[in-house]
């Protein structure tokens, strides 16, 4: 159910001192003065400085500006978001802000010697972010959107207002009598979210009037199969790793049912090689497997950055340069 931000905010209960990374955005900045009256002295606010555009300084001034008014500490953190080819800007600074974000957990003695750190997305970036990714024909893992806690090191990361309307966080800024900054590269590098935001939000508001929780309820439902999928294929690993080379058994998988061949095969290959295979190729390779069934079988398939080939019982993935 959407919560109010009050709701939210009242259920929430970090682990302190906590951090709160705040963009200088709308969002959080109504997460950071929440919390700062909430525990007051037990705040410390986070920012992440991209360095990829001039307003970047901007953004960091107005953030200089707003915690020394409110006497919230500031943390400071400058990371260099050059974006490599096929990834957007804004995918390379959330990559980036992120990495920062786990060094700073990471920190034992780190000035700031945060327990917590809270993130502002909220109901609406959760949808846009399902809708994005149904629109790239996403698995479960997408479709489960983003989770509202998780741990790294000794650190507690939390999304609090996962449950709360994003109109909700501005209506009370202004309320409240609080700036924030509006990011003015939004129109080019946040394309497709803002087209989402734009057309498909409204019109969905229309046909189906509860579906900032219905979604919620589905991604919440997408990640509880998630975790069912990742638990059996742990399961089935152990039993078609062949003694312990971290190379899957062809016999072994065979005797899998197709689904369940697909999905040890996945975390075969993510978990050992950090490559994830296209449907297609996954496909592909439950077809080679299933007809392997003499001495002299090839298996030669190009997954990721490289081929999965057969090695005796087993197969093998190797990354394309080291194959000679
Ligand atoms: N430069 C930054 N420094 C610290 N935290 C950030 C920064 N940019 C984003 N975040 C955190 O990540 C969350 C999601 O960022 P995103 O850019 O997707 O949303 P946003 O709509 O711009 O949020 P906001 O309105 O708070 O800026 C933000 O709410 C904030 O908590």
């Amino acid at each position: 159910m959407t919560q109010s931000f009050d709701q939210a905010m009242r259920a929430f209960e970090p682990a302190l001192p906590l951090g709160v990374a705040y963009s200088g955005g709308a969002d959080s900045s109504a997460l950071l003065v929440a919390c700062a009256r909430k525990w007051p002295g037990q705040v410390v606010a986070i920012h992440v400085n991209h360095g990829l555009q001039a307003a970047a300084a901007d953004f960091e001034a107005h953030c200089r500006s707003v915690c020394s008014r409110l006497g919230i500490p500031l943390h400071v953190e400058a990371v260099h978001a050059h974006a490599v080819p096929g990834q957007s800007p804004e995918d390379a600074a959330r990559i980036a802000r992120y990495k920062a974000f786990d060094a700073l957990a990471q920190m034992e003695c780190a000035e700031v010697a945060i327990k917590s750190i809270a993130i502002a997305q909220h109901a609406d970036d959760q949808v846009e972010t399902v809708l994005l990714a149904l629109g790239r024909g996403a698995g479960l893992a997408g479709l489960s959107g983003m989770p509202a806690q998780w741990q790294r090191g000794n650190v507690h990361f939390f999304r609090p207002l996962l449950q709360v309307a994003g109109d909700a966080l501005q209506q009370w800024l202004v309320a409240n009598n609080e700036p924030w900054v509006s990011d003015p590269t939004n129109a080019d590098h946040r394309y497709t979210r803002n087209h989402i935001r734009s057309a498909l939000l409204p019109a969905l508001q229309r046909v189906f009037p509860q579906f900032l929780d219905t979604f919620a309820r589905s991604a919440r439902h997408a990640a509880e199969a998630e975790s069912l999928l990742v638990e059996m294929a742990d399961e089935d690993w152990r039993t078609v790793e062949r003694e312990a080379t971290s190379r899957p058994d062809i016999r072994s998988l065979q005797a899998l049912s197709p689904a369940r061949q697909s999905n040890v095969l996945r975390r075969w290959l993510k978990l050992e090689h950090g490559v994830i295979p296209q449907a297609s190729q996954l496909l592909e390779l439950r077809k080679q497997v299933q007809a392997c069934t003499t001495r002299g079988h090839r298996i030669h398939l190009k997954v990721g950055n490289g081929f999965v080939t057969r090695r005796g019982a087993t197969l093998e993935w190797r990354q394309a340069e080291s194959l000679n």
